[in-house]
């Protein structure tokens, strides 16, 4: 696939002084709960209301969504308050029950980008739909997955589509419930810099108090928009209690975010930036020039392991290196997770050079 301005015309076509806002609950309860929540968000940033009819959950024996009847609620929604509307889809089933309703935005679930099988079906179902179709992250931080599901639907013809950034699961305690590698998302804006990037910090902190933070550090890094769970009374909420926040508080988070311009023309921020960026420059050759005489270092060590047939990996000496780096690295500024990921690449690194001596 490649990058064309053409993949963003659906959302500069709406013309919006503000990242796009997408908000309503986690589900659909009641058409009283999808109503109140609605009229709610009349009169806000909101451009989409999101509720889930189907809910897909780890686990079974939860409230897996009130199904085809919530679209009804949501034909309500558009026709009293104006909002155009947006749910989850997981099967040729729920495509077809949600165009049949007009829903305005599809979107395609972290748990179905994961199946090529499930994305193609998907798209099959959608075929040539002028709908906006969006792709959350597969729940495993792999970006080629996620631009596979983007690449099937660009096959079946469907022309208004967006990713939304939700986070990755992982096996270790974090303070997110989904972590937000946010390399991922740089790696994915680069290689496509028109395709619309949704960040849904709903789901990647699990809890509201983070929501402005992570929404925030989303629209410094260019993001196009934001997904944030919504209900009149969260505390309350049949799914995902804990990261809903109330309209109110999504009106306040809307006026207190920071709205980032890609960049300024001011002559005295272009020579400023331009003398910081030579800066840079010099420090990242002296960075390469110095990992490459490590390196070299590590060629040798490799030789000698070689003479004396010592294993290449030594266990003690590495992690004594490691704490020396890390209390190194905190007089510097540099935090443990940074210096602990650079550490590891480079060890990495020399294992790889010592591999090649070792066995040549
Ligand atoms: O000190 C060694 O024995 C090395 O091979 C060097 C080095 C390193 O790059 O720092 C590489 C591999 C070992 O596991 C430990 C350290």
């Amino acid at each position: 696939m490649e990058n064309t301005i053409a993949l963003r015309k659906w959302l500069d076509d709406l013309k919006l002084a503000h990242p796009l806002v997408i908000a309503g609950p986690c589900s659909a309860e009641t058409e009283e709960q999808v109503m109140g929540i609605a009229h709610a968000l009349k009169d806000t940033d909101v451009n989409y209301y999101r509720a889930g009819i189907w809910k897909p959950r780890t686990r079974p024996g939860n409230f897996e969504g009130v199904g085809a009847i919530g679209l009804k609620w949501l034909q309500r929604v558009k026709a009293e308050t104006g909002l155009k509307t947006a749910t989850e889809v997981a099967n040729r089933n729920h495509v077809d029950l949600a165009l049949e309703h007009d829903i305005d935005l599809l979107w395609i679930g972290a748990r179905s980008t994961v199946s090529p099988f499930i994305v193609q079906e998907i798209a099959d179902a959608l075929k040539g739909t002028d709908k906006v179709v969006l792709v959350k992250n597969p729940v495993n931080p792999d970006l080629s997955l996620w631009l596979g599901a983007i690449e099937r639907l660009r096959s079946a013809n469907i022309k208004k589509l967006g990713v939304i950034h939700r986070g990755f699961s992982t096996y270790e305690k974090t303070k997110y419930r989904n972590i937000p590698e946010w390399q991922i998302a740089i790696e994915l804006q680069s290689r496509f810099p028109d395709l619309p990037l949704i960040n849904d910090p709903s789901h990647i902190t699990g809890q509201r108090d983070l929501i402005f933070d992570v929404s925030q550090t989303a629209l410094d890094l260019n993001f196009d928009g934001l997904m944030i769970e919504t209900h009149t009374n969260p505390d309350k909420a049949w799914s995902d209690a804990a990261q809903q926040i109330t309209p109110e508080r999504l009106v306040q988070i809307m006026r207190d975010l920071r709205i980032r311009k890609e960049t300024d023309q001011e002559a005295e921020y272009r020579q400023n930036l331009s003398n910081l960026r030579a800066q840079i420059d010099v420090i990242d050759n002296q960075l390469i020039d110095t990992l490459g005489k490590r390196m070299k270092v590590a060629d040798a060590i490799g030789s000698l392991k070689k003479q004396r047939n010592v294993a290449v990996l030594q266990t003690n000496r590495w992690n004594t290196i490691l704490g020396k780096m890390i209390l190194e690295g905190q007089e510097h500024g540099l935090s443990e997770e940074f210096v602990l990921k650079m550490f590891k690449a480079i060890h990495q690194e020399s294992i790889n050079h010592q591999e090649t001596i070792i066995n040549s």
